[in-house]
């Protein structure tokens, strides 16, 4: 592998409830993981899948281990890196492109040299013309939308995305993922997505990484050689089918049958 883009080694962190108790949300996490792969996780809930991602993030402390972005500790937000919550968060008072510009204005950079770029992206999420709107305008899926297209405005070289499709329906979060995957072989960004569902974990990863049930731990890193393009048809495919029972087995053999 050339040098990773992400890096833990030993990753462990503890959590201290308010009633003083002690919560191992991950234990010895350590995970490579290449410039412009798609890497999924998925694992029970509770699993410390979140955890992971803010840490990766730099919006939460490590309790200890390594952590490196680009071959550089991880102590900090850092521009080089675009994240996506479940709900994208929009500002109802400002439009489309205005939401997509946010991080340029809380950065005090300037606008006119980033309006270009966001203008670009809002076309290749299919949102050209949807500038002016205002988010209540919108629908689910094309808020999620804007909110990718606001993680990316930056043009960081990692995404980092939590359940990004939970909240939409079956039909609109297969299409998001077909978006998603366009977008991602047009950018190259290299994409790290939280999901609870293992065919979509499947669908889109390069490598899927199976977390076990708290306190979270790696138990199976799953390369996925499905070809790409991927469209939806391969999910009935007898090699789709077979990594998603792989995946299954492995939680039931764990008793952790609600993953
Ligand atoms: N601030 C906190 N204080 C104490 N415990 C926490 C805190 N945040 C998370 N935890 C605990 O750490 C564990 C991992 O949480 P995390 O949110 O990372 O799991 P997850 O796999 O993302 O779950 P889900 O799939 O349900 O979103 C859980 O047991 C959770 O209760």
């Amino acid at each position: 592998m050339p040098q990773p883009l992400i890096s833990t080694r030993a990753l462990n962190k503890i959590y201290r409830t308010q009633t003083g108790e002690d919560v191992v949300a991950l234990r010895d996490v350590s995970l490579d993981i290449a410039p412009g792969a798609f890497v999924t996780v998925v694992g029970p809930s509770g699993c410390g899948k979140s955890t992971l991602l803010k840490i990766l993030a730099g919006i939460l402390a490590r309790s200890s281990g390594e952590v490196s972005l680009a071959g550089r500790p991880i102590d900090g937000p850092s521009r080089n890196v675009g994240v996506v919550f479940q709900a994208p968060v929009l500002l109802p008072w400002r439009n489309v492109l205005q939401n997509v510009l946010l991080p340029i204005d809380i950065q005090r950079l300037k606008r006119a040299d980033h309006e270009g770029r966001a203008r670009a992206l809002l076309k290749l999420v299919g949102l050209a013309g949807f500038e002016n709107k205002y988010p209540s305008e919108l629908s689910g899926g094309m808020q999620q939308r804007v909110g990718i297209t606001r993680a990316l405005v930056h043009d960081p070289d990692l995404l980092l995305m939590d359940e990004p499709f939970g909240a939409l329906d079956a039909m609109t979060r297969e299409s998001m993922n077909l978006e998603l995957l366009r977008i991602w072989e047009e950018s190259r960004k290299t994409v790290m997505l939280v999901t609870h569902s293992i065919p979509e974990a499947v669908f889109l990863a390069d490598k899927v990484v199976v977390m076990s049930p708290r306190p979270g731990r790696i138990s199976e890193i799953i390369d996925v050689d499905l070809p790409r393009p991927r469209d939806l048809g391969m999910m009935v495919t007898p090699r789709f089918g077979a990594h998603v029972a792989a995946i299954r087995a492995h939680f039931q053999s764990l008793g952790a049958l609600d993953a």
